[in-house]
């Protein structure tokens, strides 16, 4: 984290590739907790097999619904390619088997949704700064875990981001082992029915949430439960395990940088870049596993 907000100090006043940077900064989360080391693979390396297996992973394989056509799935081979390029088992392999490309992914695409969020709101960004100015001593330079539950309107962005843009839209699919009356819904599931859940739908639902496509985080309470209510980390045995990891790793990535106490004791002001890719950020969602944001 220092080195990342170190990384945006040396940068001030220039236009950063946050998609790369946060992605590099979860990554080394990630490989800090899981190998005690945040410099065991390099990141363009490995960001580039992350992104070829996740944009592969969220393509249509018509091999998964009619196995004889498997033949007609053009993109396997090159899979298969990105993992024999690291010879044997590699470590592609390895956090394919772990799933953990759903950890790495999943967080940096809910940091980067939140943070674009902010950008597009500096009212929101303004109130979040004057709740960490009131709450977190002027002499802490970091925020720090013990920090996050005092800091209740950066929680509610943190919600209200994951409602509007939750990192996979669609969760792992469940097969019905029995037939399954919604009967208030007026739905009759049949046995070995593939259901998928979509998360996307039911955070932006109307009957449910009003302006649903309005980012209001005051309409999250403290008592609201986003990872119940809106299921952002699955649900039943096969639930996220890395759940209090990811929003950790959110709200300390978002509370530093919104203070941008680090080091040089002042605040950051935010602006969109001027180049010709980065203005057009806005709103676009690119729908691999994750559905990240796309400049056009
Ligand atoms: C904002 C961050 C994250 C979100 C939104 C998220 C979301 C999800 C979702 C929706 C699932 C599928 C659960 C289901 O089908 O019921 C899942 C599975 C999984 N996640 Fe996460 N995740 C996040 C962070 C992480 C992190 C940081 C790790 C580990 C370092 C992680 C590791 C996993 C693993 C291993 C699974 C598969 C669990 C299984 O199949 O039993 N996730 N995640």
């Amino acid at each position: 984290m220092e080195k990342f907000l170190a990384m945006l100090s040396q940068n001030l006043g220039r236009t950063v590739n946050m998609t790369q940077e946060v992605t590099v900064l979860t990554l080394e989360i990630i490989q800090t907790l899981v190998f005690g080391t945040s410099r065991t693979f390099g990141a363009n390396d490995f960001l580039r097999l992350v992104r070829q297996g996740n944009e592969l992973s969220g393509r249509l394989h018509i091999g998964d619904y009619v196995p004889w056509l498997k033949w007609m799935d053009l993109s396997l081979p090159k899979l298969t390619i990105a993992k024999q390029g690291h010879g044997g088992e590699s470590f592609l392999d390895v956090l394919l088997s772990l799933d953990n490309i759903a950890g790495l992914d999943t967080t940096a695409t809910a940091i980067e949704w939140a943070l674009i969020e902010l950008l597009l709101h500096p009212q929101i960004l303004a109130k979040a700064q004057k709740e960490l100015d009131d709450v977190i001593p002027a002499s802490s330079t970091m925020v720090s875990e013990a920090d996050i539950p005092k800091l209740k309107y950066l929680g509610a962005i943190v919600k209200e981001s994951l409602r509007k843009h939750p990192p996979p839209p669609l969760i792992v699919p469940r097969e019905s082992t029995a037939e399954c009356k919604l009967e208030e819904a007026g739905y009759m599931i049949p046995a070995k029915t593939q259901v998928l859940i979509n998360l996307y739908a039911i955070g932006r639902d109307p009957n449910i949430w009003e302006n649903p496509l309005e980012f209001i985080p005051e309409r999250m309470s403290s008592e609201f439960n986003a990872a119940v209510e809106l299921m952002t980390f699955g649900f039943g045995r096969r639930s996220c395990p890395g759940m209090n990891l990811g929003l950790t790793a959110i709200h300390l990535v978002l509370a530093n940088r919104s203070t941008g106490q680090h080091r040089m004791v002042k605040r950051w002001t935010w602006v969109r870049g001027s180049g010709s890719r980065s203005c057009g950020l806005v709103h676009l969602h690119w729908f691999h596993f994750s559905a990240s944001s796309q400049t056009y």
